[in-house]
């Protein structure tokens, strides 16, 4: 099977090329893709392949030619993964697949048609709008986080940090505990500490990520709209940029006047390969 791998901010993917829906991917074989010492290695996998030709998005598919089927590194479909887009779009444009319109590039995903903008060695994506709704906690060891849920399509609680607690300080090797009332199929869990000001931003922050089906990752971009979300709300602001820095790299997140979310950061594709068993 031929395969490209790609990252955003460290978010990284096996990507596998099925323009007409011809393969099934197994969450065995997911797995196996992602296992980095015995597979190839990877967040998750990114399945491209023609909205028309996949149940699952054929209900978008006049609206979006390309369809990213995403599944998480543990074989687990997910609605949506921001980074994900970033990269599939990177792929398609590279390839020579797509053609970004002058309204960008339409995505479709499991949570509808987003829409791709090409800006250098950056993307820029027209997010579908965080929607904050709830009030959670999480726990890592004896501690516990109060935070807030937020439905980016995929499941997400924002936890900000309290007493001192420092974010390299944080176990995340395991996962940590979320009331499974309020996150039924799971969550995303983010770790968020204020920082400094940054040129070109309104709000600055740094967090971590526990990914649902993937474990902690170096990004998350849904992860990261979910925390501009937040960050916008509690420090009063309908609109602004929130910079937004990960351990693998900064993403830009954007409320508009026109009430519009941006989710803007690098795409990389870093290699093509074959796998041999
Ligand atoms: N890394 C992604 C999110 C991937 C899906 C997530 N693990 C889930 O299960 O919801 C992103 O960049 O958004």
């Amino acid at each position: 099977m031929l395969f490209t791998k790609g990252h955003g901010t460290g978010n990284d993917f096996v990507i596998i090329a099925d323009p007409d829906g011809a393969r099934t991917l197994t969450p065995a074989q997911v797995a196996a893709l992602c296992d980095r010492r015995f597979g190839i290695g990877g967040d998750g996998v990114l399945r491209v392949v023609r909205a028309a030709k996949d149940p699952d998005a054929a209900a978008w598919a006049a609206d979006a030619e390309w369809f990213m089927d995403y599944r998480n590194a543990d074989g687990t479909i997910a609605e949506m993964c921001g980074n994900g887009v970033r990269v599939f779009t990177r792929y398609l444009v590279t390839r020579g697949l797509a053609e970004p319109g002058p309204a960008g590039l339409p995505i479709a995903t499991r949570s509808g048609v987003v829409v791709a903008v090409l800006e250098g060695d950056s993307i820029r994506v027209h997010m579908r709008s965080p929607r904050v709704y709830a009030a959670g906690t999480a726990t890592v060891g004896a501690l516990t986080f109060p935070g807030m849920a937020v439905d980016c399509g995929n499941p997400h609680l924002v936890c900000v940090l309290h007493d001192g607690v420092e974010l390299p300080s944080l176990d995340l090797t395991v996962e940590p505990g979320f009331d499974r009332g309020l996150f039924t199929a799971g969550v995303n869990v983010e770790f968020v500490v204020p920082g400094p000001p940054v040129d070109g931003a309104d709000l600055h922050v740094a967090m971590r990520v526990h990914e649902r089906g993937s474990g902690e990752t170096l990004s998350c971009g849904s992860g990261a709209l979910a925390v501009g979300a937040v960050a916008l709300r509690e420090a009063g602001l309908d609109t602004g940029v929130v910079a937004v820095d990960l351990p693998g790299g900064r993403l830009t997140v954007t409320h508009d006047a026109e009430d519009r979310w941006w989710l803007a950061g690098p795409a990389v594709l870093v290699a093509d390969g074959e796998t041999l068993a």
